[in-house]
């Protein structure tokens, strides 16, 4: 299931996702957001969506501005490390037919370890959103990543995935490094902190190593020879940072925690994509149509075809990421603030979802369900609105000195009155798009939320009720803030993190490419002296 796209969601809850959950989140009437993220080697992109997105140029203004500006983190700087990061098929192939060759070759790289393709299988009912959204007077967009036009627009995602099998850091940068007489990877244990010599004279305190347990139990120490690199992901970079004394002062006091350097930035400024689904049931006919949703339900997995067109020419609609296409929005109530990047994202799921498909995480934590249990996906279709760029902001702090008790997470969604608009305004847009002719051969009745959620107010009732995470989790040691732009720790010696935690604002559109670019720009600028 790490390997097969489409079998992504078995992993859900599944003993390779850490499966966070936050706290009872205010704003949204007492919920605990289930937060999935990867437990095995590739990380959270081992278990992801695998969509290619990197945001917009603004988005790295942003990051620039945070590290002090000229900071080596525009999107010029960038580019080539997005490039360089990438083998792409839109230019090993020449272009894609919407995208000219020369356009590919400026967008997007062909040599490096990450494959990056284009979709092996379209649901008919993807390409029948894209006319839909057309048709509701939304441009075309040939790719989202190209920096010389407008993110706006609908269009069908790129995926990291080589000849039909999901591409992670893992089966990409790490199978290219596995070789090397100087690396070591240890699997199985947990770092329980970094390890540090206190501040002489005016010299700061040092990172020495980490400290880390095995699956016996058994601890170790490994020191560091130059520096020690954190790439924990979004909540264990800041906890581990916290255990380690380096965090907000009164925090560590509270638990005991001697303070190396108070930190009060560490865990603050966590930023996520809420989401929210608008989704129609089918006609009933549609229930036997071979490519229609039935694929995303009972009969994917189960049929001997699809099985032997993926086993034999890793083709078919268990390549499928199931968002296959979507798009970027400046929404009516982002224009009237003045926003200049797209603050909504469009996704569409060829099947009727619940409106928050991660509230039966018990279903999937008790073997995974998710595809098998067709009468929780019935035929139809689904349109989810993704808050891309939020204004809310929540925080990461520990419950206690150990790492064994996962860290206290509040999400802060909605805490921003901006975010709950976007959601409501792409809803309204999603059903705009649906009525459209397009849908007429699959459009039932509307599954949820249902006819009688009409007014502002119900649409961000139900918004509020239902929202759910859309899986990109960033910002908790913001560059400029508890990181300098080169990634090391402000205030300690030999310490840096270089993962998604980084980020000061979230991308529009996922993060895992950003989160790999960085870690190409950091690793090419500053560390490639050691790490060849
Ligand atoms: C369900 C899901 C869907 C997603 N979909 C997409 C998508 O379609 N496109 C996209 O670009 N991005 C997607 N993402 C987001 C993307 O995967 C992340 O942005 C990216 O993986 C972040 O990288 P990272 O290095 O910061 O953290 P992670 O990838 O989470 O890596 C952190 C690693 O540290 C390990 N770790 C944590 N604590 C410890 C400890 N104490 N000791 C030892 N190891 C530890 C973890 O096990 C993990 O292997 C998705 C994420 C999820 C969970």
């Amino acid at each position: 299931m790490l390997h097969i796209p489409l079998g992504f969601p078995y992993l859900l809850g599944s003993d390779v996702d850490w499966a966070y959950t936050t706290e009872p989140e205010e704003a949204l009437g007492g919920r605990r957001l289930y937060l999935p993220r990867g437990k095995v080697l590739g990380g959270s992109h081992a278990i992801s969506v695998m969509l290619y997105q990197r945001g917009d140029t603004a988005d790295y203004a942003r990051w620039d501005a945070a590290a002090g500006g000229n900071a080596g983190w525009s999107a010029a700087d960038m580019l080539p490390y997005f490039k360089r990061s990438e083998a792409n098929t839109r230019v090993l192939g020449g272009g894609d037919g919407e995208l000219s060759p020369a356009d590919a070759a400026r967008i997007h790289g062909a040599d490096g370890p990450l494959a990056v393709s284009d979709l092996r299988c379209v649901n008919e009912m993807s390409s029948a959103f894209l006319s839909a959204a057309s048709a509701a007077g939304l441009a075309r967009n040939a790719d989202f990543n190209d920096w010389e036009r407008s993110q706006e627009g609908v269009g069908l995602f790129q995926v990291t995935q080589r000849n039909g099998a999901r591409a992670t850091p893992a089966t990409t940068y790490l199978a290219a490094a596995r070789g090397r007489k100087n690396l070591t990877v240890l699997t199985g244990v947990t770092v329980e902190r970094v390890t540090t010599t206190a501040a002489s004279g005016s010299s700061p305190p040092r990172a020495t190593g980490v400290e880390y347990i095995d699956a016996d139990g058994q601890r170790h120490v490994v020191a560091a020879a130059v520096e020690t690199v954190l790439a924990g992901g979004v909540f264990a970079s800041p906890q581990l940072l916290m255990l380690s004394g380096i965090g907000p002062a009164e925090d560590l006091q509270s638990h005991g925690i001697p303070v190396v350097v108070d930190a009060p930035g560490v865990g603050a400024n966590l930023q996520d994509h809420p989401a929210t689904m608008v989704s129609y049931l089918s006609h009933e006919p549609m229930q036997d149509k071979r490519k229609s949703s039935v694929y995303y339900t009972e009969k994917t997995g189960k049929s001997l075809f699809t099985l032997l067109r993926y086993a034999f020419g890793g083709k078919g609609p268990l390549t499928s990421p199931m968002c296959e296409a979507g798009g970027f929005v400046t929404t009516p109530s982002a224009a009237a603030d003045g926003r200049s990047s797209a603050d909504l994202q469009l996704r569409f799921i060829p099947f009727a979802s619940e409106p928050d498909p991660y509230a039966s995480l018990g279903e999937f934590a008790a073997g995974g369900s998710y595809l098998t249990n067709s009468s929780s996906r019935p035929a139809g279709f689904t349109l989810q609105s993704v808050v891309a760029r939020p204004v809310s902001r929540g925080r990461v702090s520990i419950k206690s000195a150990s790492v064994t008790d996962r860290p206290v997470i509040e999400a802060g969604w909605m805490k921003s009155e901006e975010d709950l608009a976007t959601l409501v305004d792409g809803m309204k847009l999603c059903r705009k798009i649906a009525a459209q002719e397009p849908f007429s051969p699959y459009r039932g009745t509307e599954r949820f939320p249902g006819g009688d959620v009409v007014s502002d107010a119900d649409l961000a009732d139900y918004a509020r009720s239902t929202c759910h995470t859309a899986n990109a989790l960033v910002g908790t040691c913001a560059l400029g803030d508890v990181v300098d732009a080169q990634l090391r720790v402000k205030g300690v010696a030999g310490l840096r993190v270089v993962d998604s935690s980084v980020m000061p604002t979230i991308v529009g559109g996922q993060t895992g490419a950003a989160t790999m670019a960085a870690l190409a720009s950091v690793c090419s600028r500053h560390l490639e002296h050691y790490l060849l």
